[in-house]
């Protein structure tokens, strides 16, 4: 397939080609277009165009209707997703074929379905009341469109993370300009193919491809046409985009890093404990902004976790690799780190050898590590890497402590079968997401976001329909 920009209904390729490289190998796999200046000033401008025309005179049943058949249309070209997201990510097949692209395919469904046969439920409410003393008032607000949406997303789960903005972006009626990850512009590409083949007016969504920083990215992001911004990525990057949208006072919605911690109390379900942390620290090779890095287990269970974890943290195969050289170098460097700060690694730190091609590809060894002190760069810096640091703890206060003592608050997961425990201690963790007994488990409905670096706002079901919309409050004297 060949990734081309979208600009006003239009496939184009202008810009200069820069290189794919395919993690799992090493290899070339083909080029993308940089979108210059230019070509990202018409994207805007086709969006704003949008707004004014076709677009922006459809009904909530409308758009409910076109984005079901964005829906089909991704469940129609299913295998090609799949077989793109896998070859720009290096990610198991499995998990593009179960999460990325089935997910990707949900957010879709999940608008048309918030959307459809209630819009006005949706969208206005009415308040009748008493206006200053003038007599009385019927007040009602009615949700407005922001505009002109751009959607910056990153390499991790390309698809999933995209059509999660672009989706409640479309529902509330914004025209969209989307950049995805330049190491990873393939299924947008398709999606672009799709939301065109689903019949959408030219310029309610647009695709640009390049980098971000001094290019595409933050063209879009330091428009004067850009209404608002949702971003998903690194924090440092939101502070960038913040600083280049501050011109302009730009709304922002920022889904960010993470150093997300497992607490694991001496009464937890061991078996379910350790799988479950084998999957929240290591699933995607742990370049999931959910996955944990940070480990507190209760004292009397810590050597047993500790073995139990190292054990099958050896003895995972099938894992795919880091996104790019650069990256992997970056988790090798805290792997090389960890041992200058006195950790114990308990299990991996290294890079596996395959005996095949795979080994001039950017894997790293699933690593677990003990031992370190809670002011160890190792344990307070986000590595997006198969990783976790594993300590012990004595008391449920310390527990919390230690999960809050962080920069970041992402999602947190906790392990215990006592009931009280669980509602006692989720709500005091500083965290945007809690998980108890499971990771992962989520609907696409319910507020997703972090607190302190890791993010500003909520996003998913109404809580996205909220940040890309803006109610106006109509106030009439009776
Ligand atoms: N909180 C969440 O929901 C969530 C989800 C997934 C990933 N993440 C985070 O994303 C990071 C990994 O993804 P990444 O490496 O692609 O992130 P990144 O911040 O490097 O890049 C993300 C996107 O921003 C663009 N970008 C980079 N610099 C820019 C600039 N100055 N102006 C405008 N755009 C710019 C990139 O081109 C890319 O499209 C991790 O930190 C991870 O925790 C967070
Ligand atoms: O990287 C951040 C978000 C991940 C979300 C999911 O994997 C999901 O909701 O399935």
């Amino acid at each position: 397939m060949r990734v081309r920009h979208y600009v006003g209904g239009e496939f184009r390729t202008d810009g200069a080609p820069f290189p794919l490289v395919d993690p799992v190998t090493g290899g070339e796999a083909g080029t993308a277009p940089e979108a210059p200046q230019a070509v990202v000033d018409e994207a805007v401008r086709s969006a704003r165009a949008a707004l004014s025309g076709e677009w922006g005179a459809t009904s909530p049943e409308e758009r409910s209707a076109a984005l079901r058949r964005i829906a089909d249309g991704i469940d129609a070209r299913f295998e090609e997703f799949v077989d793109a997201e896998v070859r720009d990510t290096g990610k198991p097949r499995e998990l593009a074929a179960t999460v990325d692209i089935p997910r990707a395919a949900g957010n879709f469904r999940a608008y048309a379905d918030l959307l459809y046969g209630r819009p006005e439920r949706a969208y206005t409410t009415t308040v009748p009341g008493w206006s200053g003393g003038t007599g009385q008032a019927l007040n009602y607000s009615v949700r407005r469109p922001l505009g002109v949406v751009a959607v910056i997303s990153p390499w991790n789960l390309p698809l999933l993370l995209l059509t999660w903005k672009v989706a409640p972006a479309l529902a509330a009626g914004n025209a969209v300009v989307a950049k995805p990850s330049e190491e990873t512009p393939s299924t947008a590409t398709l999606l672009a193919e799709v939301i065109h083949d689903a019949g959408l007016p030219a310029g309610a969504f647009n695709l640009v491809h390049g980098h971000g920083a001094d290019a595409a990215g933050a063209f879009l992001t330091g428009h004067p046409g850009v209404d608002a911004i949702a971003f998903t990525g690194e924090s440092a990057t939101g502070a960038a985009i913040m600083r280049n949208a501050a011109d302009h006072v730009t709304p922002v919605s920022f889904e960010l890093g993470g150093k997300n911690p497992a607490l694991v109390f001496a009464d937890a379900d061991l078996d379910a404990a350790v799988d479950g942390t084998v999957r929240s620290s290591f699933t995607h090779s742990g370049q999931i902004c959910l996955c944990t890095e940070r480990v507190y287990v209760e004292r009397p269970v810590f050597d047993a976790f500790v073995e139990r974890l190292g054990e099958r943290a050896r003895k995972l195969d099938g894992y795919g690799p880091m996104i790019s050289a650069e990256h992997r170098d970056k988790v090798l460097s805290y792997y090389r780190l960890a041992v200058e700060e006195g950790a114990t690694v308990v299990a991996g730190g290294g890079v596996p050898v395959f005996g095949d091609g795979r080994d001039q590809g950017f894997h790293v060894e699933p690593t677990v590590l003990t031992g370190l002190p809670e002011q160890a760069r190792t344990v307070r810096e986000e590595i997006f890497g198969p990783v976790c640091h594993v300590a012990p703890f004595d008391t449920e206060e310390e527990a919390v402590r230690l999960a809050n003592d962080s920069e970041y608050g992402l999602a947190a997961t906790v392990w215990t079968r006592d009931l009280s425990r669980a509602h006692r201690v989720a709500p005091r963790i500083e965290s945007g997401i809690v998980w108890v007994n499971c990771w992962n488990l989520r609907d696409l409905r319910t507020p997703f976001g972090g607190v302190k670096a890791s993010g500003i706002g909520r996003e998913g079901g109404e809580y996205s329909l909220d940040f890309f919309s803006e109610p106006v409050n109509v106030c009439i004297q009776i």
